[in-house]
C-alpha cells in the first residue's frame, strides 16, 4: 500500500539490485564487526590480511564467504582487514519476505565495529575445559559435560558454537547437543540432536551440514537425531520431553564409552531460552538434563537471578556420573557475560529460518542463495497409499495453547507401553535419579505418575481416511518398525523426513517429497503436526527459484551432463560401433580402390557395403544424439512424463537401503544431479 505523495511505495527492483561497491573494514585487535543480512540478500566476505574468526572458526584468507539471512559477527585476536561486498538478491527465495538490501557495506540491514566483546571471557572458558580435559587423560575419569542455560537471545548457542569451534581446532572431538527444538542443528527443527564432531564447523552454514545436504566443502558431520515436534519442552508439562532427553543421553554416554576422544573432550549441551524463564516445571526438566547428562560444569548467560538460583541448587554438589563418588567430581557454575551483539529475533525471521531449514533439507542451501559454496539437491516425489503408512500422531496440550488435540488417554492402547514384547519401563526412562544432595526439585510422585503411566504416552495412531491437516507438514521417518508400540516410536532415533504435499482423502493417497528416491522406508513416523510449523506451498515457491538457478546456479556450476537413460545409451553405442565399421570401411575402400585393378570386382562390391553400413550407423548416431535432446526437452515439459517419473520413484529401491545412513548419503550425493530437470518433473508430478 502507498500513501501518494509520501512515496512509501514498495522499494523498486532497480533499488533491489542496485550494488553497493566493496568496502574494505579494517578491525583492529580484540575486536569484531557485526552485521545482519535480510533473507533473500546475500553479502560476500573476504578476508584480505591478518586473522579473523566467526563464532570461533577460523576464516580462510582470500576465500569468498556468502552471508544471507543471519546476524553474526567476526572477531579478530590480532587485527584484520576485511572486504565486503553485496552479493545477489533473489527476489523469489522466501514466501513472505521481501528481500531488501540494507543501507551498511554489502547491502547488511546493519553492521558496526565493536570493541567490547566478551570473547577473553569465552575463550578462558575453554582453556578451563582443556584443563579438566587433560586431567581425564591421566585420571581416566570423562571429560566435562557442559550445560548451556540463558534466556532467550542470550548466545548461548554461539558460545556452544564457540567451545565447540576451539575444542576441534585443538585436535578434540566434543560432542554437541542441541535440546532446543525452535531451531534445529544439523537438522531440521522439532529435533532433539547429538553428533561428535572432529573437524571445523561451516563458516556460512552455521553448525555446517549433515550428509543428507549431500556434498560439502566442510567436511560433514553425522547427527543423532530424535523427533521432538512441539516448540516448548514444558509441552504436556514436560512428559514428552524428559524421555526423549533420557534416550538422547543414554545414547551419549554410550558413544562417551566406546569413543575415547569424544569420552576425553565430554559434551556440550545447548538449551531453549524457555528453561531460563522460571515458569513452572523449568527446574524439574534443568534438574532432568543435568541428572541424565552428569554435567559437571553449568554455564550462565544473562541472568543473575539464574545464575544465583543454579549456584544454590547446583554449586560444589557431586555431579551424578556413575565415578563421581570415585573422583571426587563435583558441579561447578559459572557465569559468562552476554556479548552486547547478541540481537533479539523477532518472530518473522525466526519463522522464516525454519522454513529456510526446512527447504534447504530438501532443496540444498542455494534456495537462500545461489553461490559456489551452496548445494543444490534434487529431491523425489511419490504418491503413498496412507493406509499403508504407520503414522503416529502427539496429541499433547500445548504450554501456550490451552485447547488442543483430542487428548483421550482412553483410546490409548493400555498395552502400548507394557505390551507383550515391550521392555520399556517408563519409571527408568522418564525419571531420572534426583542428583544426591539436591532438594526441592523432586516430583511430586501423583504427577509423575500421571506422566509415567502406561496410557501417558500420548503418541497414537492416525488411521484413515487421510487427516487433510496432514498437507504441508513433516513426517519423521523412524528407525521402530510399524508394529512398534508407542514407547518405541517415541525413543526410537529418525531416518530422514517426509513433506507432505497434498493429501487426497477420497483416494487415501498423499503427495510426498522424499529427500532421495526410491521407496520410502516401511517405518512408523512421527508427524510432525504441531511443529515445526507449516511450510506452505514448498514445490509451488520454488518454480520462480528454479527458473533463477537455470540461468545463474546451473551454468555456473558447469554441472555434469545428465546420463543417458539405458534405452538411448544403446543406441547411441549401436551407432557409435557403425560408426567405426564406417571409418574402417571407408579405409579398406580406399584401399580396395587403390588395388582394384589386382582383385575381383566382387570384392570391391562388398567394400560399398561396408561403406553403406558404416553410413547408417553414423545416421543413427546423430539421430539418437537429435532424438535424446529432444526427449530431455519433453522431460521437463511434459505432465505426462512426470507421472512416469513419480511411479518410478514409488516402485524404485528396496526401503532395506534407507536404514543405513551412509548408504542413504551416498544415495543423496548420487541424487544432487541437474536440478531443473529434476525439479520442474517433481513439481509436475506434485501437481497432477
Ligand atoms: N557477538 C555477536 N555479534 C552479532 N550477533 C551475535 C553475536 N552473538 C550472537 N549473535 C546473534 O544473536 C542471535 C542470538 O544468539 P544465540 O542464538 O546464540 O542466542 P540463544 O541464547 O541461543 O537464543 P535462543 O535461546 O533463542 O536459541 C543469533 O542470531 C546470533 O547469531
Amino acid at each position: 500500500m502507498s500513501l501518494p505523495g509520501l512515496e512509501l511505495t514498495q522499494p523498486s527492483e532497480e533499488r533491489h539490485h542496485a550494488a553497493a561497491p566493496p568496502s574494505q573494514i579494517n578491525l583492529p585487535p580484540g575486536s569484531e564487526w557485526r552485521f545482519e543480512v535480510a533473507f533473500g540478500h546475500s553479502i560476500k566476505v573476504k578476508l584480505l590480511t591478518g586473522t579473523a574468526e566467526l563464532f570461533g572458526t577460523e576464516l580462510a584468507e582470500s576465500q569468498t564467504y556468502t552471508f544471507c539471512g543471519t546476524k553474526s559477527a567476526i572477531y579478530t585476536w590480532y587485527g584484520c582487514e576485511l572486504e565486503v561486498s553485496a552479493g545477489e538478491t533473489n527476489t523469489a527465495t522466501l514466501d513472505g519476505v521481501t528481500p531488501t538490501a540494507g543501507h551498511g557495506a554489502g547491502g547488511c540491514q546493519s553492521e558496526y565495529v565493536a570493541e567490547e566483546t566478551p570473547m577473553v571471557e569465552y575463550a578462558n572458558a575453554h582453556f578451563a575445559l582443556e584443563t579438566m580435559r587433560d586431567e581425564t587423560q591421566d585420571s581416566g575419569k570423562d571429560g566435562p559435560r557442559v550445560l548451556l542455560l540463558g534466556p532467550e537471545n542470550a548466545g548461548k548457542t554461539t558460545v556452544a558454537k564457540i567451545l565447540t569451534a576451539y575444542a576441534t581446532k585443538v585436535g578434540r572431538q566434543p560432542i554437541a547437543v542441541n535440546l532446543d527444538p525452535s531451531e534445529g542443528m544439523l537438522s531440521v527443527p522439532g529435533t532433539l540432536t547429538a553428533a561428535a564432531f572432529r573437524t571445523m564447523l561451516d563458516i556460512e552454514e552455521g553448525w555446517g551440514s549433515s550428509p543428507m545436504s549431500g556434498p560439502s566443502s566442510v567436511p560433514v558431520k553425522l547427527p543423532l537425531v530424535y523427533s521432538y515436534p512441539h516448540p516448548s519442552p514444558l509441552d504436556a508439562d514436560g512428559s514428552v520431553y524428559r524421555p526423549i532427553v533420557s534416550r538422547l543421553a543414554l545414547s551419549v554416554t554410550g558413544r562417551m564409552a566406546e569413543d575415547e576422544d569424544s569420552r576425553e573432550t565430554g559434551i556440550i549441551v545447548d538449551t531453549p531460552g524457555i528453561l531460563s524463564s522460571g515458569k513452572p516445571g523449568t527446574l524439574e526438566i534443568i534438574n532432568h538434563i543435568v541428572t541424565e547428562f552428569a554435567i559437571t560444569t553449568i554455564i550462565v548467560l544473562g541472568s543473575e537471578r539464574l545464575y544465583s538460583d543454579m549456584v544454590k541448587q547446583y554449586d560444589n554438589k557431586p555431579s551424578s556420573s556413575a565415578s563421581a563418588d570415585a573422583f571426587d567430581e563435583r558441579i561447578s557454575v559459572v557465569k559468562l557475560s552476554k556479548s552486547g551483539g547478541c540481537v533479539d529475533r523477532d518472530a518473522a525471521f525466526l519463522k522464516t529460518t525454519r522454513e529456510y531449514q526446512i527447504k534447504s533439507y530438501f532443496f540444498g542451501t542455494s534456495v537462500i542463495s545461489p553461490s559456489p559454496n551452496t548445494v543444490t539437491l534434487s529431491p523425489h516425489t511419490s504418491q503413498l497409499d496412507f493406509a499403508a503408512l504407520s503414522v503416529y500422531n502427539y496429541t499433547v496440550t500445548s504450554a501456550d495453547d490451552e485447547e488442543e488435540d483430542e487428548y483421550d488417554p482412553s483410546q490409548l492402547s493400555m498395552g502400548d507401553s507394557f505390551g507383550a514384547g515391550d521392555n520399556y519401563n517408563p519409571a527408568e526412562s522418564d525419571r531420572a535419579t534426583p542428583l544426591p544432595g539436591i532438594v526441592g526439585l523432586s516430583v511430586d510422585p501423583a504427577s509423575a505418575s500421571n506422566h509415567t503411566g502406561s496410557s501417558s504416552i500420548p503418541l497414537k495412531k492416525a488411521l484413515p481416511p487421510a487427516p487433510q491437516a496432514l498437507a504441508n507438514t513433516l513426517l519423521a521417518i523412524t528407525h521402530a518398525p510399524t508394529t512398534a508400540t508407542p514407547a518405541q516410536v517415541r525413543d526410537a532415533s529418525i531416518i530422514g523426513f517426509l513433506y507432505v504435499a497434498s493429501v487426497e482423502p477420497e483416494k487415501g493417497k498423499i503427495h510426498v517429497l522424499a529427500p532421495v528416491g526410491g521407496r520410502v522406508p516401511q517405518r512408523a513416523m512421527i508427524w510432525a503436526k504441531r511443529w515445526p510449523d507449516e511450510v506452505i506451498g514448498l514445490l509451488n515457491d520454488l518454480v520462480g527459484f528454479i527458473v533463477t538457478l537455470s540461468a545463474a546456479t546451473v551454468a555456473e556450476k558447469r554441472s555434469p551432463p545428465k546420463p543417458l537413460t539405458f534405452g538411448w545409451q544403446r543406441v547411441q553405442l549401436l551407432g557409435a560401433f557403425f560408426n567405426g565399421v564406417l571409418l574402417f570401411g571407408l579405409g579398406i575402400s580406399v584401399f580396395l580402390q587403390s588395388i582394384e585393378r589386382f582383385i575381383s570386382l566382387q570384392e570391391v562390391q562388398n567394400s560399398k557395403l561396408v561403406l553403406i553400413m558404416g553410413s547408417v550407423g553414423f545416421g543413427l548416431n546423430v539421430i539418437s544424439v537429435l532424438f535424446f535432446h529432444d526427449h530431455d526437452h519433453d522431460h521437463d515439459h511434459d505432465h505426462d512424463h512426470g507421472n512416469e517419473h513419480e511411479q518410478d520413484s514409488v516402485s524404485g529401491l528396496d526401503s532395506s537401503s534407507h536404514d543405513n545412513s551412509e548408504e542413504a548419503s551416498h544415495m543423496r550425493d548420487s541424487a544432487t544431479v541437474d536440478l531443473v530437470e529434476q525439479k520442474v518433473c517433481a513439481i509436475s508430478g506434485i501437481l497432477t
